[in-house]
């Protein structure tokens, strides 16, 4: 084996630093202003190059935005795989969705008993947890099964969309029902009570608490609504419209979640259903796409097969992997990296690292990396291990609260703990693949219709960054395609490692 061969051989780092997206310097871009000595010496020292993460490279709808599912998902399966998103679409644009045989059967008999329908979900355009344009079809649905009391519970958005843009989205809403000629917003409330991820109950039961029983502030029109929120859209308080009358859920209603992705609306799904169960409540309900909630809801769009990703290559090869990552992102290098698998292989290990208390991304951006840092690179030593998966949160979770400073922060924070990560890397003898799942922090503004420039925490179209560093010295250095996406990652892997792509993957190994 030559000197070069062996320095891309053996055990060996996947790190995903979440956010990491490239674009040219600029006074919104944190990347770019934060001083990042380790990263910007990575980028030109090494092999690297600049891969698609989003749109149809990874099988999002064009032009639409990375997240950090998809990011994950495509990362492990080596492969395109069409997202809820675009299967959604697609179920709109041939008129499967609207002719759906569960969802005739749930509009026929809530027409049939002159019960009410309720539909729950991200009223916003940002294309990673829902698009508000969906309920237009279903609004079309039950229009046609000629329900009469449809009421919409919104969620406003703020984080994949510009804070405090929720009134064009209302008043979307309200659009769509009028064409519909059916549907009324009966109920409004911010995403961090709505989509809580973390099993902060207290917030989630707010939601449950508005949706199910109409409890929450009266008010008269939404612009009232979005006017009483001190805290953006995000933290819009539970807010009842008066004008929709009693829009609590009673026995025998129907409910269909709008929402295409999962992981932070299953909190609220399942309390709900814990919450009509405990009053004696039932309700037909159904989802959009599929969710990993505890009861099983019926799903308008089945998702697609991920399997014969990197986690059952590795299974197969008898490969030893160790994933690591804290609360926010131990889904990722877990449950997503597997393609939506919660079995634990034997050759698999999980690390979640917790933080005490509720997390503040602006005081403190530096998270839980320490102790990130410490666990990787605990895994980095041990010979047993043959490829250490890890994700470092903080680029994109401080990005998101569009805090320039704090993201800054995170960047010097994440660019310190690479650092300490090569090291141990080097110490030990391992190659290292890191590759960011979708950009964030490199675009810290979007501009308002009105023309200005306003703080903006959202994920981007940009590519994000992919570098391979040798296990030694290797002369030459390899060039790296130009051409390059997710779906490369997992079978540069599988070769690093010394092994084939898997036969399920499209993706190709960039050495
Ligand atoms: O926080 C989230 O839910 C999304 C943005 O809405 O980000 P990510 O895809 O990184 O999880
Ligand atoms: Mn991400
Ligand atoms: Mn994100």
């Amino acid at each position: 084996m030559s000197t070069s061969e062996a320095a891309f051989a053996g055990p060996g780092i996947l790190l995903v630093l979440d956010g990491w997206g490239h674009a040219p310097a600029a006074d919104d871009n944190a990347l770019a202003l934060a001083h990042t000595p380790v990263l910007d010496d990575l980028v030109t020292r090494f092999p690297s190059t600049l891969a698609d993460a989003s749109g149809e490279a990874v099988g999002l709808i064009a032009g639409t935005v990375g997240n950090s599912e998809i990011g994950h998902m495509v990362i492990g399966a080596g492969r395109p795989l069409p997202y809820d998103s675009l299967l959604v679409q697609q179920a709109i644009d041939d008129g499967t969705l609207r002719t759906h045989p569960l969802l005739s059967t749930v509009l026929t008999k809530t027409a049939a008993t002159g019960r009410a329908l309720h539909l729950i979900g991200l009223c916003s355009d940002g294309q990673i947890h829902a698009h508000v344009d969906h309920l237009g079809d279903l609004l079309a649905a039950a229009a046609a099964h000629q329900v009469s009391r449809v009421f919409i519970h919104a969620i406003t958005d703020g984080r994949d969309v510009a804070d405090g843009s929720s009134t064009v989205y209302l008043e979307r809403v309200a659009a769509l029902a009028q064409r519909a000629g059916t549907g009324q917003i009966a109920t409004v409330i911010g995403r961090g009570y709505a989509m809580d991820k973390a099993g902060n109950l207290d917030l989630t039961e707010q939601a449950v608490a508005l949706v199910a029983d109409g409890q929450g502030a009266a008010v008269s029109s939404v612009q009232q609504a979005v006017a009483a929120s001190e805290r953006g859209d995000e933290w819009m308080p539970a807010s009842v419209l008066t004008s929709a009358g009693q829009a609590a859920i009673a026995d025998g209603d129907a409910v269909v979640w709008f929402n295409f992705r999962s992981d932070r609306i299953q909190q609220f799904a399942d309390a709900l259903i814990e919450h009509l169960a405990a009053s004696g409540r039932s309700a037909d309900m159904l989802s959009l796409a599929q969710y990993d909630t505890r009861a099983a809801i019926p799903a308008l769009v089945e998702r697609a097969d991920a399997s014969g990703g990197l986690a059952d290559e590795l299974s197969a090869a008898g490969l030893r992997s160790v994933r690591i990552a804290e609360a926010e992102k131990f889904e990722h290098v877990t449950y997503y990296v597997n393609g939506r698998d919660a079995t634990v292989r034997s050759v698999e290990e999980h690390v979640r690292i917790t933080g005490e208390g509720k997390p503040d991304y602006i005081a403190r951006p530096q998270m839980n990396l320490d102790r990130v840092t410490a666990a990787v690179v605990e895994a980095i030593g041990r010979t047993d291990v043959d490829l250490v998966i890890a994700n470092l949160a903080n680029i994109d979770v401080v990005g998101h609260t569009g805090h320039l400073p704090a993201t800054v922060t995170a960047c010097e924070a994440t660019d310190a703990a690479v650092g300490q990560i090569l090291e141990a890397a080097r110490d030990s003898g391992r190659w290292l693949l890191a590759v960011g799942d979708h950009g964030n922090a490199e675009t810290m503004t979007k501009q308002a219709s009105d023309g200005t420039a306003r703080a903006y925490g959202g994920h981007t179209t940009h590519p994000v960054p992919l570098v391979i560093v040798p296990a030694g010295t290797a002369t030459p250095a390899p060039v790296l395609p130009k051409s390059v996406t997710l779906a490369d990652v997992a079978p540069t892997v599988l070769h690093l490692l010394g092994h084939k792509p898997g036969s399920a993957m499209t993706g190709r190994p960039l050495l």
